[in-house]
């Protein structure tokens, strides 16, 4: 089983707005509701590979009880403390010409110091009943959950020889960096902020030296992943109508390298792999989500570079 760690779980909203005006009435033609937070979307995408899972969540009143029950459909088990503060939401809006998303982003419940002690107690014991294969760490926290978490968690996933996945930022992520955790997805803004550096290669590299694997993403320009002493440049092109949205595609693509390192040998594999995943998403209706087939298609057409 893999363990997709979503502390902060989060319905993220779909508004269709065309434009925000500050200090006036802004009115959505659509919205749609999804399960969301980054890890809730790695749990999906790895459910969709065929991989068993289980997501480790902080489950907030209505809004928590939803997304257990979304995970479950999808015969993904849910597992962690039940807290009455409702679980966030986040809402992205397409408001602008060029697709990139606009998010505004929920921050959470407040969790006790007791609530968070469950949340870790609840991990250990995954880790020790179950058989993980591979830990994967997403996404922001709640209030009260201490920054250095994912260092915790890493930490302790080792003593078990599990390898950990995490994507995070900020004082979250710098702490988890202390833990030299095996494999580390982040963005290039997130990247920008983490090492001084614009140029994705060197971000990479830099991120290399605290991590086994280093994936970082730039968008239309994909995938640069940090591997051996290469890095390892996986693109896919897609045309600007065909997407829909790209919010989740960090998370699927990081499911993809993940399922790609439990299954296959050839890091060549892993970015075409990985690519596909975080592609497939931008072209699928339901955020963080995409279909095996568009993964098996789009495999085969991502140009990969090995600088
Ligand atoms: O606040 P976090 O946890 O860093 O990010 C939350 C979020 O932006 O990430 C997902 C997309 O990756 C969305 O489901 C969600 O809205």
């Amino acid at each position: 089983m893999i363990l997709a760690v979503c502390a902060n779980p989060s319905v993220d909203a779909f508004w269709d707005i065309d434009e925000i005006n500050k200090g006036t009435t802004n009115r959505s033609a659509n919205e749609q509701y999804f399960p969301g937070g980054k890890g809730i979307h790695v749990a999906f995408a790895l459910q969709e590979l065929n991989e068993q899972v289980t997501a480790l969540g902080v489950w907030g009143g209505v809004t928590g009880r939803w997304i257990q029950e979304e995970c479950h459909k999808k015969d993904i088990a849910t597992i962690g403390p039940e807290v009455e503060e409702w679980t966030r939401t986040c809402i992205t809006n397409r408001c602008d010409t060029d697709w990139a998303d606009t998010e505004l982003l929920g921050a959470g419940p407040s969790l006790t110091p007791g609530q968070s002690n469950d949340f870790l107690s609840i991990y250990r014991r995954a880790l020790t009943e179950s058989t993980v294969k591979a830990v994967v760490l997403s996404g922001s926290v709640p209030k009260g959950m201490s920054q250095d978490i994912y260092k915790q968690m890493i930490t302790e996933a080792r003593t078990h020889d599990i390898p950990a996945y995490v994507d995070a930022s900020n004082d979250l992520l710098e702490h988890a960096l202390e833990a030299n955790p095996f494999a580390v997805h982040i963005n290039q803004k997130e990247g920008k902020a983490l090492t001084g550096h614009n140029n994705p290669v060197k971000i990479a590299k830099s991120l290399r030296k605290q991590c086994h694997i280093a994936a970082v993403t730039a968008g239309k320009d994909g995938l640069y992943l940090a591997a051996n002493n290469h890095i390892y440049h996986g693109r896919y092109s897609i045309n600007k109508q065909d997407i829909i949205s790209t919010i989740g595609s960090g998370d699927c693509l990081l499911a993809g390298l993940c399922k790609a390192i439990l299954t296959r040998d050839d890091i060549e594999e892993w970015t075409k792999l990985a690519t596909a995943c975080g592609s497939a998403n931008c072209i699928h209706p339901k955020l963080g989500m995409f279909k095996a087939q568009d993964v098996n298609r789009i495999f085969n057409q991502v140009r990969l570079e090995i600088l």
